[in-house]
């Protein structure tokens, strides 16, 4: 299939999706138990697999049918067969060689298999050096013994592992001519094809109730001496032979790029959620109307309050300028996994670090707006109908899976000051450090200036990488390196969210300048950048006063300005978020309809709750009247 734009396959999905015989009806599951909406979120998940398949579409297709903004409309409660898709076959597309690929894929895309990705354990999920399931080759039998030691080595949280996966990637530490060879990754069959029934030497089952994507079917799983043919390790990267000797992979960290890529997906992703949030917290705030009448007799919309104002606003530009850095770190991400397939891992290092940082600093940023924006819809924004709960609790998901962000935010960090220290490989032309190692931007702050304001958020960057590397620095001169490290965490993590914040603007400055369709667009383009780069110096006065020249007074009329500037967005507040092209079936929200016709919505939804059924429930009688007595 021709591959297509993102508006083109927007609207190829609108139609596919939204039309489809098994997915254009949905049905409320608040009140469903726990196995009810697994199997209606099972069913259509299976079904949009199938769409996928029939469509033919490529990667960058799929990742649209695979975002939130479809997937909470396919699979309100969470998708089992997510990491199947965003894990399970790229890694098999990725760490498979030829062989393998061809065995497994055909299985693999006929359905047969369904896979997930078993990295995590019981107590190891950040440190993956530290993971305890063991892969033990034989030479005799040609056969991987895949154990788990004890109850703490349980692989925990797996998506899909629960009840819907019948094959793992397993990660597990290799140990071949009795040596230990670190993680690597494993095809395993955890159940019967056919009967579904767990293999022998398998325990596995489904860890239960999360704060929310409770269909994601997380599980565990557990191994008793399981015999694993040679052939089942992924092979691409490193190599057990058939006497067991070992070859090294071509990067010593090869095997840990499914989480590279899964971190790119998901600092895109959680950008799809921001702007559903932000339609339907826009909207609300339009039809919502409280307070004190003002002249023409109408109480006040509620977005004409300055704090509604600073609610909701500075996140609907937010969307657009992180839309722009995670989509360009999508296309990074797939120039440099061409490269290294070629053998090539130069940029290897420097895309590990920009996603990590991007995953942290999106989905940190996208959690606490959301929660901004639900605030910002008072009593209602907390009704489960109003969808803010469970987008809030999809972006704060992604702050903990897939490395948890501080975690992520010292990888990166450790990037940043070996590259101030200069003991890191120079960066590559057009690398997102180069500043590190150049002199300061010394643009003069000026309110109304984005230039200005950009080179201030660089300056702030440079400031925090460089004092702390030098902090670092000093600190190893007089303790283990363990300590220093842990001397300056908290100052590591600072530098490289306010690394991550210049790569963001740096990006969308770009974006700003090429844009030449339209003088108006490129108006509105400016006026969404300011508003997002005073909201960044508010959120951070402290910083731009300390490394990026700021004064105070400088901070004082950046308040104002950020202020007079939301006043200016307000009007076009609407259009932009209907700009979002989001159909009122994908956004799904009492609050958040295009009519804005809530209030009837809400008794609507009301109607639906099961105590409402009979004038006086059961329950009454059974728990009250008795309790009485
Ligand atoms: C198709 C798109 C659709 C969009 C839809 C999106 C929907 C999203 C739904 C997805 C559902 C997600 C489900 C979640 C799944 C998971 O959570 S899977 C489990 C994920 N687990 C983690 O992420 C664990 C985090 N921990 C780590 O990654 C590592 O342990 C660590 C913190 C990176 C440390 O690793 P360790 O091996 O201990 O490192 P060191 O030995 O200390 O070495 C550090 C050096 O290695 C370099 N490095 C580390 N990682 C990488 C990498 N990935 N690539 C390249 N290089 C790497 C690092 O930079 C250091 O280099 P040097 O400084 O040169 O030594
Ligand atoms: C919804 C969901 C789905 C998931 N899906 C999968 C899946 O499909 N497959 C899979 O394998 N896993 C999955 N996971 C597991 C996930 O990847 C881990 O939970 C995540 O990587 C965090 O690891 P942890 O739980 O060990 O946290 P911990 O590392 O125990 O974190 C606890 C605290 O310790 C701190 N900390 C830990 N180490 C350090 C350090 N070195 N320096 C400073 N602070 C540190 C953290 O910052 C955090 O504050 C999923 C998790 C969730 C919540």
């Amino acid at each position: 299939m021709v591959s297509r734009n993102r508006s083109q396959v927007k609207d190829h999905l609108g139609s596919k999706v939204l039309n489809h015989p098994e997915l254009r009806n949905t049905k409320a599951t608040e009140y469903m138990s726990h196995e009810e909406k697994y199997r209606y979120n099972l069913s259509r998940a299976t079904a949009m697999l199938k769409l996928i398949d029939e469509e033919g579409m490529d990667v960058n297709e799929i990742s649209k049918v695979m975002s939130h903004t479809v997937s909470g409309f396919t699979t309100p409660d969470g998708n089992p067969l997510a990491v199947h898709q965003v894990m399970f076959v790229p890694t098999l597309m990725n760490q498979a060689d030829d062989d393998q690929v061809s065995r497994w894929l055909g299985d693999v895309f006929n359905g047969t298999i369904v896979g997930t990705y078993a990295q995590t354990e019981l107590s190891h999920g950040t440190f993956v050096r530290g993971l305890r399931t063991t892969a033990t080759y034989d030479p005799a039998s040609r056969t991987f013994d895949l154990h788990t030691p004890d109850v703490s080595a349980a692989k925990w949280w797996p998506g899909g592992l629960g009840t819907t996966a019948n094959h793992a990637v397993v990660m597990a530490q290799l140990y071949t001519d009795g040596q230990p060879r670190g993680i690597h990754p494993f095809m395993v069959a955890i159940r019967d094809r056919e009967t579904h029934r767990p293999l022998p030497g398998i325990t596995v089952g489904e860890i239960g109730p999360k704060l929310g994507q409770n269909t994601l079917n997380n599980g565990y799983l557990l191994f008793d001496h399981v015999k694993v043919p040679r052939e089942n390790m992924l092979m691409r990267n490193a190599r057990v032979n058939e006497d067991g000797s070992y070859t090294k992979p071509s990067h010593q960290k090869a095997s840990y790029g499914t989480m590279v890529f899964t971190r790119v997906a998901i600092a895109l992703d959680t950008v799809d959620a921001l702007q559903i949030a932000a339609t339907i917290a826009a909207r609300y705030s339009i039809v919502r109307r409280q307070g004190e009448p003002r002249d023409d007799g109408q109480e006040p919309q509620i977005i004409d309050y300055q704090t509604q104002q600073l609610k909701v606003l500075p996140h609907i530009a937010a969307c657009y300028v992180l839309r722009a850095s995670t989509a360009r770190l999508w296309e990074h991400h797939t120039h440099v996994t061409s490269e290294v397939r070629g053998g090539d891992t130069a940029l290897l290092p420097e895309l590990h670090a920009t996603a990590c940082c991007l995953k942290a600093l999106v989905t940190q940023d996208c959690s606490e707006a959301i929660e901004a924006l639900r605030l910002s819809c008072g009593g209602h924004g907390y009704m489960t109908a109003s969808r803010l709960p469970a987008l809030y609790a999809y972006a704060t998901a992604g702050a903990t899976y897939e490395g948890e962000n501080t975690v992520l935010l010292l990888q990166t960090a450790r990037y940043l000051v070996k590259q101030a220290g200069g003991s890191h490989a120079p960066p590559a032309a057009g690398s997102a450090v180069t500043y590190l190692s150049r002199p300061a931007d010394d643009t003069p702050f000026a309110v109304g200036s984005p230039a200005a304001y950009v080179a201030a958020v660089g300056r702030v960057a440079r400031g925090r990488v460089t004092e702390v590397a030098a902090a670092l620095q000093a600190d190893r001169q007089t303790m283990p390196e363990a300590d220093a490290w842990n001397q300056s965490l908290v100052q590591l993590v600072a530098a490289a969210l306010a690394h991550g914040r210049y790569f963001v603007v740096r990006e969308f400055a770009e974006v700003v300048s090429q844009q030449s369709s339209s003088r108006a667009i490129q108006q509105m383009l400016q006026l969404l950048f300011s508003v997002y780069l005073a909201h960044a110096v508010s959120r951070a006065e402290g910083d731009f006063i300390t490394y990026g020249g700021l004064t105070p007074s400088d901070i004082r009329l950046n308040r104002r300005h950020l202020l007079r500037l939301l006043a200016e967005l307000r009007p076009h507040m609407i259009p932009l978020t209907d700009a979002f092209d989001l159909p009122d079936r994908l956004i799904n929200s009492t609050l958040g309809a295009w009519d804005g016709d809530v209030y009837r919505r809400m008794f609507e939804q009301a109607s639906h709750s099961p105590l409402n059924t009979d004038e006086v429930p059961a329950s009454f009688h059974q728990a009250m009247l008795r309790s009485k007595l």
